[in-house]
C-alpha cells in the first residue's frame, strides 16, 4: 500500500505529477520516457539519469526552478523534501514565527535543495552550510542561476562541528530553525550490510556519493552531535529540526531528549511507500508535542475490520477460548502478540508480525501432502519453494492498484532509492517480496485485536496501526483466523 495519503496534506505530489505534461513540456523528459499506444506515458526508475531529468523537470514545472543535479550526487525526492519543509510550516506556525523567517540548512548538498524550495515557496531566508567543497560549489551555482543570492546564503564548514562553527564568527546570529538530512551510514560496510543480500537487487535506481551517505556514527551519532551543540546555542535557534531514516534511531534520539527534559515533538513523513522521521527539539517556551503533536497519532483512527464468529460449540464459545485459539494461531504464525486489557466482555490483544507465514497456506498444504506421497519428488518441489518463495507468495498478495498508479507510487518512493538508504530501495511496489521478508526492524504488520461479547455474539475487531503490508495485512491475518477457526 503505498503511502501518499499519508503524505503531508498540504503536499502537492499527493497528486502525483502528470507524467503526460512532463512528455509535453520537457524535451529532455520526453527522451527518457515511453508513451504508449494508449498515450500513457512511464519511465524507468531503475535509470538514475530518468529520475534526474524528472526530479530536474518537476522542479521547473512546479517550482520554476533552474537546478543542475549533478551526476555523481543524490537525486533530492521531491515529495519527502516538502514533507519536511511543510511539517517546519506547521512549527513555525505553531509558535506564531510568519514574517522574516531565517532556517538554517545543515549539509545542504549539490542542489541546496531545501534552501530553494524554502526560498520560493516561503520566502525564507535560509542558510546553508556544507562541507564537501564540490558540493558546495555546485549549490552556489544553483541559487546564482535562479537569482536567490538575497534569500540564501551557504556556509562552508571545515570545522569538526555542525552548528558550533556558524556562531564562532557571529555569535549575535539568530536562526528561526535549524534542519538537516544526515548521512545515514557510518561506513561502506554499514552501508552494504544494511541490505540484506536475501533480497533481490533494488528495482530503482540509486544515487549519491559516499560523503552524502557516509558519516562517523551513522546518523544516530550525527544529531547526538547536533543535540549536544544544540545546548550551547538554546538561545539561537528557536526550534531544532532533523531528518530520521530509521525508527530505532528515532526511538535512541527521543529517550536523549527525555532524559535531559528537553521539550520535543516527532512526525513521519510519508510518500511512496518509504517512511522517514522529524524530529524537533527547543529549549523555548513552547509546548511543541502539543502544538504540532507527532502524526502517528491521527493514523491510528484506522476504522476496525469486524468479523462476527460463528457458533463452534456452545461451550467453547467465549471470549476466553476464543482468544487462546487466536494466540495459538499467532505462536504458529510467529506473530508476537501482549495482552492489553481483559474485561468482563472484551479482550485486547496488540500483535506484530516480522515476517508473512500466512499467506499460500492452501498450497503450502499441498506441498506437504506431495511430500507425504512422494519423498524424492517432493525434495525438489520443496526446493523450489523456497527458492520460488518470491513468486509464490506475488500470486498470494492482492494488489488493487493498476500500473499506472505503480508508476506514480513509484515516482515517491523511487526518488528514496537515490537517498542515503538501501535498505529501503527495495521496498517497490512490484516486490512482494517484502510481503513476505522483512530484513528492516519495521514490523510487516501491527495491530490490535479486540475479541468483545456483543448481545450474544462474539466480534472480532482488527485494527491496523502500522507496517509495511499496510491493512492488506490485516484483512490477510483476518482471513488465515477465519479459514482456520475450529
Ligand atoms: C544526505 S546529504 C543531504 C543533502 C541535502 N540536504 C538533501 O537533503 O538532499 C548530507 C549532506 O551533509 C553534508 N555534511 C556532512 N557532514 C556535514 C557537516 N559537519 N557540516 C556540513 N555539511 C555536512 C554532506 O556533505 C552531504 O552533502
Amino acid at each position: 500500500m503505498a503511502l501518499n495519503k499519508f503524505m503531508h496534506p498540504r503536499n502537492i505530489y499527493r497528486t502525483p505529477p502528470d507524467f503526460c505534461k512532463l512528455f509535453k513540456e520537457f524535451e529532455e523528459f520526453s527522451n527518457i520516457a515511453k508513451m504508449d499506444v494508449s498515450g500513457k506515458v512511464s519511465i524507468d526508475f531503475k535509470d538514475p539519469q530518468a529520475l534526474r531529468i524528472l526530479t530536474k523537470c518537476l522542479l521547473k514545472s512546479d517550482f520554476g526552478l533552474d537546478v543542475i543535479i549533478p551526476e555523481d550526487r543524490l537525486v533530492p525526492t521531491l515529495p519527502l523534501r516538502l514533507n519536511y519543509i511543510l511539517w517546519i510550516e506547521d512549527l513555525m506556525t505553531s509558535i506564531h514565527r510568519e514574517d522574516s523567517i531565517t532556517g538554517l540548512d545543515i549539509g545542504t548538498g549539490a542542489c541546496a535543495i531545501y534552501p530553494l524550495l524554502s526560498a520560493v515557496k516561503n520566502k525564507w531566508y535560509m542558510v546553508g552550510t556544507e562541507k564537501d567543497e564540490q558540493s558546495l560549489q555546485k549549490a552556489v551555482d544553483n541559487v546564482t542561476r535562479n537569482n536567490l543570492q538575497h534569500l540564501i546564503k551557504l556556509r562552508n564548514n571545515t570545522s569538526a562541528s555542525l552548528i558550533e562553527h556558524l556562531f564562532l564568527d557571529d555569535d549575535g546570529l539568530r536562526v528561526d530553525f535549524c534542519m538537516c538530512n544526515p548521512p545515514f551510514y557510518s561506513s561502506f560496510q554499514d552501508l552494504y550490510e544494511s541490505r540484506s543480500p536475501a533480497r533481490p537487487p533494488p528495482k530503482n535506481a540509486f544515487t549519491g556519493s559516499p560523503q552524502e551517505l557516509i558519516t562517523e556514527g551513522g546518523e544516530l551519532e550525527f544529531c547526538r552531535k547536533l543535540i549536544k551543540e544544540s545546548e550551547a546555542f538554546k538561545n539561537n535557534i528557536l526550534i531544532f529540526t532533523t531528518m530520521i531514516g530509521h525508527k530505532y534511531n528515532l526511538k535512541e534520539l527521543i529517550l536523549d531528549l527525555k532524559a535531559k527534559g528537553i521539550r520535543h515533538t516527532t512526525t513521519e513523513f510519508c510518500q511512496g511507500r518509504v517512511t522517514r522521521w522529524g524530529l524537533a527539539w527547543t529549549y523555548q517556551d513552547f509546548d511543541i508535542y502539543n502544538l504540532v503533536p507527532p502524526r502517528e497519532k491521527s493514523r491510528k483512527k484506522n476504522v476496525p475490520v469486524s468479523f462476527v464468529l460463528p457458533e463452534l460449540s456452545k461451550q467453547c464459545h467465549n471470549i476466553e477460548n476464543i482468544s487462546e485459539k487466536i494466540k495459538t494461531m499467532f505462536d504458529r504464525l510467529e506473530i508476537q502478540h501482549k495482552l492489553i486489557t481483559k474485561r468482563r466482555n472484551e479482550i485486547i490483544l496488540n500483535f506484530t508480525a516480522l515476517r508473512n507465514n500466512w499467506s499460500n497456506q492452501r498450497r503450502k498444504r499441498r506441498f506437504l501432502k506431495r511430500t507425504e506421497e512422494d519423498e524424492p519428488k517432493a525434495q525438489k518441489v520443496k526446493q523450489l519453494d523456497v527458492t520460488n518463495e518470491k513468486c509464490i507468495e506475488i500470486d498470494s498478495v492482492s494488489c488493487d492498484q493498476t500500473k499506472d498508479e505503480e508508476q506514480k507510487s513509484l515516482l515517491n518512493e523511487t526518488i528514496i532509492n537515490t537517498e542515503n538508504n538501501i535498505a529501503t530501495c527495495s521496498l517497490v511496489l512490484n516486490d512482494n517480496s517484502k510481503q513476505n521478508k522483512n530484513d528492516n526492524e519495521n514490523p510487516l504488520v501491527q495491530g490490535i485485536i479486540k475479541i468483545s461479547n456483543k448481545v450474544n455474539q462474539i466480534v472480532l475487531d482488527m485494527e491496523y496501526i502500522e507496517g509495511s503490508a499496510g491493512k492488506e495485512g490485516i484483512h490477510q491475518i483476518l482471513q488465515y483466523i477465519k479459514n482456520n477457526l475450529k
